[in-house]
């Protein structure tokens, strides 16, 4: 079972490596390390769970900050409505591919964290607003998806992680807090 533990922190050179692709057929190991780096996030989204495990609460994780460089991630977003239990977004994605995005950019009011990152950093991560984006799940389907709001962020975060990129990257350094016209700020 992954826990914190198995998660690296920054300065660890493989969160900047670019990982590579998964072989398919999936072999049976990244078909597992697929179930469990989504029972992490399971775990984490459990308060019985995360507080036992001692888990920071996750949305998203990807094989890099298991120091894995394959391009694995599992999301899981919970939903935001109370009246419908069902995540906004849940899957394990293999070989994940931005294949088209909005002109309109989006970032999250709180700016973004990272699991591998012990330390906040303050500043608007601006990403795309929407995306579509191809993927292999578990059972090795190709799967054609289109995200917007906080699904298309945290895609978008673990992606990222595949090639190498830190949400810090993405924040102006003059003034993180900067904003050009019609990039949407979601809260
Ligand atoms: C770094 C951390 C703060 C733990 C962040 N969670 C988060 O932003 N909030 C959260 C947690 C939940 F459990 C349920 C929920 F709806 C919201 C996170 O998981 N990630 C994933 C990560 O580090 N992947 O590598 C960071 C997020 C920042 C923006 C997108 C992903
Ligand atoms: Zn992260």
């Amino acid at each position: 079972m992954i826990t914190m533990d198995d998660i690296i922190r920054e300065g660890n050179p493989t969160l900047r490596e670019v990982a590579k692709e998964v072989p398919f057929p999936l072999s049976e190991a990244d078909i597992q390390l697929g179930k469990d780096m989504m029972e992490f996030l399971e775990n984490s989204q459990d308060p019985v769970k995360a507080e036992e495990l001692n888990l920071r609460g996750g949305v998203g994780l990807a094989a890099p900050q298991l120091d894995i460089s394959k391009r694995i991630t599992a999301v899981l977003v919970p939903s935001s409505d109370p009246e419908n239990p069902e995540p906004e977004f849940k899957d394990v994605l293999y070989n994940p591919k931005i294949l088209s995005h909005s002109v309109q950019e989006a970032c999250l009011g709180e700016g973004e964290g990272c699991l591998s990152v012990d330390r906040e950093v303050p500043g608007y991560v601006v990403r795309h607003a929407r995306i579509t984006i191809s993927y292999y799940d578990m059972q090795g389907k190709k799967q054609k998806v289109r995200l917007k709001n906080y699904a298309a962020i945290v895609v978008q975060h673990e992606i990222d992680h595949l090639n190498g990129v830190m949400f810090y990257d993405h924040i102006n350094e003059k003034n993180p807090f900067s904003l050009k016209e019609g990039i949407l700020v979601i809260d």
